[in-house]
């Protein structure tokens, strides 16, 4: 899998029916992992586990308690096969890939048209780590070196120069000029992250203002 040249992209799945077959430990991995990002989730088994029935009955998930069938995947987004049945992953691949739907069963490289990075989140920071299948040992010791130097003040700086946004695009005319107007802030002098690490969000909010009069247009 080495020489397969991965697309990475960042999905939205807000409201969208994404079915997850068998009830195990990994389905809840899989479950959790598309609840956070507000997925439909549904969940095609004929057996789950304690946690995944509280979050069925709770109304978390959509639980149909019966063996997978090719209509499982009506009006689906995604699937993710997580069963311990072959045949069974075999099928739901293959019906995913007949409606060109996104699919992925666990830990078998063959039977997935994408598959899931190791991921650091803070805020609306997200980071994924792939190793193209190499080793996910590998990509899961990186998240943690990862997350260990990319915190919350990198999360923060991202919300105060989002907050910026709007102005910068009703403000400044061309595309040149907002970026020089966020590249002047993200690599300014004092160094942001610096600051915000020192507990120094006023000063940053300085250095904002400060590019804000350098690149605003001058209406002479
Ligand atoms: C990142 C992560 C995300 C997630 O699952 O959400 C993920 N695997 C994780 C953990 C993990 N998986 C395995 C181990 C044991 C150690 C080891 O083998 O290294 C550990 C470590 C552990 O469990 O601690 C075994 C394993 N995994 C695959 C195979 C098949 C094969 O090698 O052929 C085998 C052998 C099975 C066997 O030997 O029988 C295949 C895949 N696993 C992937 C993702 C995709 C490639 C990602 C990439 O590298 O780009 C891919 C291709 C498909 C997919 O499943 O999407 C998650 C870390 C989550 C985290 O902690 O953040
Ligand atoms: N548990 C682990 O740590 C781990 C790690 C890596 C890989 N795996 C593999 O991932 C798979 C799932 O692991 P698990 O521990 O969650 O397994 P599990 O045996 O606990 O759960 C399997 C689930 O699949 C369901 N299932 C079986 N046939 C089905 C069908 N026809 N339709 C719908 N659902 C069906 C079962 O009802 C059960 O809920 C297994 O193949 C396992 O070898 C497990």
């Amino acid at each position: 899998m080495l020489d397969t040249p991965f697309y990475i992209a960042c999905l939205k799945l807000t409201g969208r029916r994404c079915v997850v077959v068998g009830g195990g430990e990994i389905g809840l991995e899989k479950v959790e992992g598309l609840l956070a990002c507000d997925a439909r989730v549904v969940l095609i088994a004929p057996d789950a586990n304690a946690e995944l029935q509280r979050l069925a009955e709770e109304g978390s998930i959509e639980w149909v308690r019966k063996r997978y069938e090719r209509g499982d995947l009506e009006h689906t987004f995604m699937a993710i096969a997580a069963t311990n049945d072959t045949d069974v992953n075999i099928a739901v691949y293959n019906d995913a890939e007949a409606r060109a739907m996104l699919v992925n069963v666990v830990d078998v490289p063959p039977l997935c048209n994408f598959i899931l990075p190791a991921i650091v989140r803070v805020g609306p920071l997200a980071i994924a780590i792939s190793t193209a299948g190499a080793s996910p040992a590998l990509a899961k010791r990186m998240k943690t070196q990862i997350a260990e130097t990319y915190g919350e003040e990198y999360a923060r700086l991202a919300v105060m120069l989002n907050d910026v946004r709007g102005w910068a695009k009703g403000t400044l005319p061309t595309y040149q000029d907002r970026k020089a107007f966020f590249e002047d802030i993200v690599n300014g002098d004092p160094d942001p992250i610096e600051l915000i690490r020192n507990g120094d969000e006023a000063a940053v909010l300085e250095l904002i203002a400060a590019a804000q009069r350098a690149h605003e247009p001058t209406t002479a």
